[in-house]
Parts: structure tokens; C-alpha cells; sequence
């Protein structure tokens, strides 16, 4: 029904509202566009379709006093070694700088009261589709609610949030990556369970796009580390560690799959471990001596950032960056 004629017979201080506005009357104006073209309009822009475009926004948390947890037992709070929290403060306050030298905008999560152990990892606590967020539900108890405050500067920003995990889905964010426009691949893991694989796939079915799930190896964390996408047709996965149907997935979307070389745990994670800034462009953690010539030598240029003293509680650059928004297609 396009448009209804006729006048009321009476308004409000008449005996009947039949026909007025707000009960489907002649005055009552349809709201004219979908969801997803009111991104930029009622809703803020951000979003993303790949993860290679032009950077634009970043969500982040500069860590204080919580970091102390790790200092008498790193393993209770999921992190490797004690941290010095003035020097980790102050590599956390120099990667900031260096996205806004390049002209990223950067949010800050804003915990209430003592924000918890792993806060500053914000990749884990969302992740962006084409339409909004996906609010994250992460697995492990002591990093239970960071969510929440993720949740807070999403809808501070408005950004919409597609999403919030229920019953026993766990979910981080940097298990999620997109392989193309329509196309979301997700590691089922340590962190990320079937039921939450479940939930995303009706979620991001409903904006018309699809999820594929791969399985990944028991001893590992994120997908994140098993896949980087440096650029349209450039892909970075990790030697006999990146799942088969990954490797496939992305050769059929036509990326051209490079291996870096192969070195400890600890060194090849963090080389993995970079943010893509634009096509051929990348953050990464500086003092990578095998690596950085590596990405180098296929036209990546490498933006490099001081982490060793972040990288104690067992992630890196790519983790402590919430992607909020790139240039989309
Ligand atoms: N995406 C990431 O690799 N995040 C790092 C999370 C480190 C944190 N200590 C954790 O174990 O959850």
C-alpha cells in the first residue's frame, strides 16, 4: 500500500485516531532506505568487506594498572612473562601514534572502574561486517565481559551492532576474517565454538553474505595467526599450520598464497601478527630481521612498531587493533 487518501474524520481531540499519522494515516511517511545504506547516515560509516582496503578507523585500549595482574602469576591471566608495565604503556601509546601519523582515526575503549587483565586486546572483542559489528563473547573466564566495554565505544560511536553471542557461543573477534565481499571464513577453535560459528553464519546470512569454517590446530589461538591478507591478491598463511580448505579458499578467490619462512613459535606468531594498512601495506613488529625483508621482497611496505614488551602478554599488533572501518568496495 503506497498511500492511503482521505482526510480524518477527526484528530486527537476528536472521538476517533482512525487515520491520523501515527495509526497508518495519510500523514504517516514511510522509512525509506534498508539497513545497510544508512551506514553514513543514521549510523556511523564504518564497516569492512575485505581485509586489505585503506584503513580508516581503529579501536583501541591503552593498558594502565591492570597489566599488573601479570606480574606474580602471567600464567592465571592467559599471559607469557611479567610485563614492565611503563615500557608496555609506552609501545602501546607509540603504536597509536604511528596509526595516527597515517591518518587512521583511533577510539579508545573507555573500561568503567579497573579495566581487566587482557583489555588492550581489542581484535578479540568485535569484529566488523559490511553492515555493523559482531560483538565478540570471548572464551577464556578471565577475559569474560571485556565485551561489554568493546560494546560501549561501538554504540558511543554508532556504530550497529548486528550481534551479541547467547547461551554457551564463545567467540573472539580475530578468529573471523573476510576472503571477499560476500565471504567470511572462521577458525572453530580454543576460542571460537560451533555454536557461535552457528550464530554468526544466520547473522551474516541476513546481510547476505556467507561463512565458511575451518578447523584449527590443537595448541593454537586465533585464526588471525594463520592468515593475513596484505592485499587484493596476496595472501600470507603459516607453513603446515594454516588449514587446508584456507589455503584452497583463497587460491580460488585468486590470491596468490605466500609462506614466510619458517622460524620458532614465538617469532613466526609475531611476524603474522601485522595489521594491513592498505594494499601492500602493513604494521608490523619491528626487530623481525627474516621477516621484513621477506614481506619486502613482494612489494609490502612495512610500517614497523616496537611490541617486545606487549608481546609478554601473548599478542601483538594485530590483536591489540580493533578494526573498525576501511574503505569498502
Ligand atoms: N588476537 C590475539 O592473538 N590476541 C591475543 C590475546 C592474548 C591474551 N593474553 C589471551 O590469551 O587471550
Amino acid at each position: 500500500m503506497n498511500k492511503v487518501t482521505g482526510k480524518p474524520k477527526s484528530n486527537t481531540k476528536g472521538s476517533s485516531t482512525f487515520g491520523t499519522s501515527a495509526y497508518g494515516g495519510a500523514g504517516w511517511v514511510q522509512r525509506e532506505k534498508p539497513h545497510g545504506d544508512e551506514l553514513g547516515g543514521i549510523w556511523a560509516r564504518h564497516k569492512i568487506d575485505s581485509e586489505w582496503r585503506p584503513l580508516q578507523a581503529v579501536i583501541v585500549h591503552q593498558p594502565g594498572e591492570e597489566l599488573a595482574a601479570s606480574l606474580e602469576d602471567p600464567e592465571s591471566v592467559l599471559m607469557l612473562e611479567p610485563l614492565n608495565l611503563t615500557r608496555a604503556r609506552e609501545q602501546h601509546a607509540a603504536m597509536v601514534e604511528a596509526y595516527e601519523k597515517l591518518g587512521v582515526e583511533v577510539h579508545h575503549v573507555m573500561p568503567e572502574g579497573d579495566a581487566p587483565p587482557n583489555q588492550m586486546f581489542c581484535a578479540d572483542l568485535f569484529v566488523m561486517t559490511p553492515q555493523g559489528a559482531i560483538l565478540a563473547r570471548p572464551a577464556g573466564q578471565v577475559r569474560a565481559g571485556e565485551e561489554r566495554w568493546a560494546a560501549r565505544r561501538l554504540a558511543d560511536l554508532g556504530t550497529p551492532i548486528l550481534k551479541t553471542l547467547t547461551g554457551d557461543a564463545t567467540f573472539e573477534g580475530a578468529d573471523l576474517m573476510w576472503l571477499d565481499e560476500q565471504t567470511a571464513m572462521i577458525g572453530r577453535g580454543h576460542r571460537t565454538n560451533q555454536a557461535a560459528i552457528d550464530q554468526i553464519t544466520a547473522v551474516l546470512a541476513e546481510i547476505g553474505c556467507e561463512t565458511l569454517a575451518v578447523d584449527m590446530p590443537y595448541g593454537t589461538m586465533h585464526f588471525m595467526g594463520m592468515l593475513r591478507i596484505a592485499d587484493s591478491d596476496l595472501a600470507i598463511c603459516w607453513p603446515r599450520r594454516t588449514p587446508l580448505a584456507t589455503v584452497k579458499a583463497v587460491v580460488e578467490r585468486g590470491y596468490e598464497v605466500i609462506f614466510p619462512p619458517y622460524e620458532d613459535d614465538a617469532e613466526s606468531y609475531r611476524a603474522m601478527n601485522f595489521v594491513t594498512l592498505g594494499p601492500r601495506k602493513i604494521m608490523m613488529a619491528a626487530g623481525l630481521a627474516k621477516f621484513q625483508p621477506f614481506f619486502e621482497q613482494h612489494g609490502i611496505d612495512c610500517v614497523t612498531v616496537a611490541t617486545d614488551e606487549l608481546s609478554k602478554a601473548a599478542g601483538n599488533i594485530g590483536c591489540l587493533t580493533g578494526v573498525l572501518g576501511r574503505v569498502t568496495k
